[in-house]
């Protein structure tokens, strides 16, 4: 069954958890709001123990990743709308979502924000090691071609209405769109 996955990508702080909530209120039918934070945040992942030096984050990290990319195809295989908030830390995660989601209908959104902003929201959450949105600023847009590219300075209202407007549209040419065709 094709699902419907919207998919922002952008650095921490640039707004995905905000728009994906916002997102999740107004659309028009069920979606699961997926994060890895979500995991972390809840318990699942033993991030404490990871933090505390008990266990090596280092030679976990890549077998949690891959678990967390194969369940949104699990997930959205079983027929349910997913709004993911991810960023792809690393090159090759991109290649295994487009092959793991190829039968989906995948809308890929970039969040872009000037650094000015993300450093300032980063300082003011302080639930971010200082330093990641600079990291991801610098990087995360790299070689991504996107179906929507929206600005998350911007309020969120006018994001969550410019993304639905084109989402409903059906446009997409996206790299997942781009794989499905090749
Ligand atoms: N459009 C907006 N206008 C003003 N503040 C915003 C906006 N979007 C997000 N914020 C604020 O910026 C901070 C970071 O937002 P958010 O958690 O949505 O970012 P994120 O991209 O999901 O970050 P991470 O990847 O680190 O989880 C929050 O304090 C949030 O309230």
């Amino acid at each position: 069954m094709c699902a419907q996955i919207i998919f922002l990508h952008g650095p921490s702080s640039s707004g995905k958890s905000t728009l994906a909530r916002a997102l999740q209120a107004q659309v028009d039918r069920p979606f699961w709001h997926v994060s890895i934070d979500h995991l972390r945040d809840s318990g699942m992942i033993p991030i404490h123990r990871f933090r505390a030096g008990d266990f090596d984050w280092m030679q976990s990290r890549e077998r949690v990743f891959e678990g967390f990319h194969t369940s949104l195809s699990a997930y959205a295989d079983a027929g349910n709308n997913l709004i993911v908030e991810h960023i792809l830390d690393q090159s090759e995660w991109g290649g295994r979502l487009v092959a793991l989601l190829a039968d989906h209908d995948v809308f890929f959104v970039g969040m872009h924000c000037d650094l000015e902003t993300l450093n300032r929201r980063e300082q003011q959450r302080a639930d971010r090691p200082v330093g990641s949105a600079q990291r991801d600023f610098d990087t995360v847009h790299d070689g991504r071609v996107y179906d929507l590219e929206l600005n998350g300075a911007d309020p969120v209202d006018t994001n969550v209405s410019k993304l639905l407007h084109v989402w409903r549209s059906g446009r997409r040419k996206s790299e997942f769109r781009a794989a499905q065709l090749m």
